[in-house]
């Protein structure tokens, strides 16, 4: 029985960072993102009562017990819904392309509770759909729907998704710069947590929030990608300066982060309606216009490889597949 679904990655514009409930993974804030083509999971899950456990394979290879523990969650959920006790094999692949670090958390969960809810005769809303990722990892509720998305924050596991904002079928697009970094990443599960529990900085992050969201619905509804992107990169800026006051302190940026940036900022010099944002890791997303995606990749030449520059437009929400 194929149960092949494939979910695209979401970029948050306004950031998800800290949870109000660690169990539950409910938030502290509601979070804004836009889903993207061009990164994406494509999943299969099976139940099958010969397995004596679950089985993960990711991109081919089967993965150890520490890989499957966001995947338990999401499979324990669909069991008890289902009321069936049967140990499920999961096929993943993630269709990123090869530059290193780029998340797949999002899709990869997202398209999990699609696959898995379906495997196990489950026909869920997309309400629910995005709960159940939720629960295997915040971002991915967004993943549920294409083009804008808004996790609402809630206050427990039932009030707690996302919904559609916009579809983004207008002049907006995204171009990642790869940094490739050595260092090892603090995930963002463990960066959030350290941020809430001991930086000063972040109330003063919290406070802003709700400002910053209305403003970007705003600029959405209004199709201005230069309000979109000036929202967005403020808010990242704020999100990262949380964590320079966390104890110990840390940072995701790398010295070629900060190469990216200025190189955005020089580019904004020269008239192009583009920014950035950056989420738990080196890359730098920048936020512009798909009608100028090629003539801004054509100046960041100058300064990065172009395997290092990736394109990607506004992409849609989990759907099922046929492989
Ligand atoms: O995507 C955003 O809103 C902002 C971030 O990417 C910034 F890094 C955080 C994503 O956190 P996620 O991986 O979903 O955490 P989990 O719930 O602990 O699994």
């Amino acid at each position: 029985m194929s149960n092949w679904v494939r979910a695209h990655t979401n970029i948050a514009l306004i950031k998800y960072w800290g949870k109000e409930n660690e169990n539950l993974i409910i938030p502290m804030n509601n979070s804004l993102s836009l889903t993207l083509d061009a990164f994406y999971t494509e999943t299969n899950v099976t139940f099958d009562d010969d397995l004596k456990s679950d089985q993960l394979y990711l991109n081919g290879h089967m993965q150890d017990f520490n890989a499957l523990i966001k995947v338990k969650t999401v499979l324990d959920l669909v069991r008890k819904k289902a009321g069936i006790k049967t140990k499920a094999r999961v096929d993943s692949y993630n269709y990123v392309p090869t530059a290193a670090g780029l998340a797949s958390s999002a899709s990869g969960l997202a398209a999990l509770a699609g696959s898995a809810s379906r495997a196990a005769g489950l026909d869920l809303s997309s309400k629910d759909l995005s709960k159940l990722a939720r629960r295997g990892s915040g971002s991915a509720s967004r993943s549920i729907y294409g083009g804008f998305a808004e996790w609402q924050k809630g206050h427990s596991h039932e009030t707690s998704f996302a919904v559609p904002v916009d579809a983004a079928d207008w002049d907006i697009g995204m171009l990642f710069i790869v940094v490739n970094d050595k260092k090892k990443d603090i995930s963002s599960r463990e960066g959030m947590s350290r941020t809430v529990n001991t930086s000063p900085f972040y109330q003063g992050w919290l406070d802003t929030l709700d400002a910053d969201l209305n403003t970007m619905k705003e600029a959405i509804k209004n199709q201005d990608v230069h309000k979109v992107g000036e929202i967005a990169e403020r808010n990242a800026l704020k999100m990262h300066a949380t964590t320079l006051g966390a104890k110990p302190p840390f940072t995701y940026w790398s010295p070629d982060s900060i190469k990216a940036m200025d190189a955005v900022k020089q580019l904004r010099e020269t008239g192009f309606s583009v920014h950035f944002t950056m989420d738990a890791g080196p890359n730098v997303k920048l936020i512009c216009r798909q009608s100028e995606l090629e003539d801004i990749k054509h100046h960041l030449l100058v300064d990065f490889k172009e395997s290092q520059l990736i394109s990607a437009k506004p992409g849609p929400g989990l759907h099922a597949i046929s492989k």
